[in-house]
């Protein structure tokens, strides 16, 4: 089996989550876009989506999926979302496709946090993937800095703003064995918007599409 048919099969098992008549809070990136390609053949199940980038609300529009606005929706119960690396705690690294502020904002609503990954996501301890932090422009060299004297080797993603109109700095070299302080203390420095740890808001259900099925992890 293909990595891309784990992540699509681990998309797939997310619809069994979603109660009827609901909102669903949709995440951004290659294994969301097939659990967007799955709402697609259940439309009857929902009310809508709330979006967490550009590139899902285009995509779910395309598809016929109305796309609602975070601040006229109070709550909703379930966020689907991948991740580019998760850990046994569930707390997970995200943000390689750039969406990570808009996901942690969506994420903050929803009830429930399902995460969606193929099995190379499982990782003991996160920082082998580089971590992505949103930064404002004018900032990029302080933060840079600041992220240095944390332990890490920060990197400018060369070409790439996000949908808030901000640069990623993404941080190599960080073994991240305290996730919860490392999201506080980078968090704490001027010119982050914020960055791609989810460990105060970590997930609540993971699915994990493997070669043998896809396995259920709470
Ligand atoms: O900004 C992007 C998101 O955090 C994605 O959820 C993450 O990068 C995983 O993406 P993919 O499903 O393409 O591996």
């Amino acid at each position: 089996m293909t990595q891309d048919e784990m992540k699509r099969n681990a998309a797939r098992a997310a619809i069994a989550f979603i109660p009827e008549n609901s909102i669903v809070g949709v995440g951004t990136g290659s294994t969301v876009n097939h659990f967007i390609d799955a709402l697609a053949d259940n439309k009857h199940l929902i009310k809508g989506a709330v979006s967490s980038s550009e590139q899902s609300t285009a995509r779910l529009k395309a598809l016929g999926i109305p796309v609602l606005d975070l601040n006229h929706v109070t709550s909703f119960n379930v966020y689907v979302d991948g991740a580019d690396e998760i850990n046994p705690q569930r707390h997970m690294i995200k943000g390689g496709g750039a969406a990570l502020t808009r996901e942690k904002i969506v994420a903050a609503v929803a009830d429930t946090f399902i995460c969606i990954v193929d099995s190379t996501k499982q990782v003991p301890v996160l920082g082998q993937f580089p971590l992505p932090v949103e930064v404002i422009p004018m900032a990029a060299a302080y933060v840079s800095r600041e992220l240095v004297k944390l332990g890490g080797t920060p990197f400018l993603r060369e070409g790439v703003i996000t949908d808030n109109g901000n640069v990623i700095i993404d941080v190599k070299g960080l073994s991240i064995t305290d996730p919860l302080t490392l999201e506080q203390n980078i968090n704490n420095i001027v010119g982050v918007v914020t960055n791609g740890i989810f460990a105060h808001r970590s997930a609540d259900i993971v699915l994990v599409g493997t070669a043998s099925g896809t396995q259920t992890l709470r």
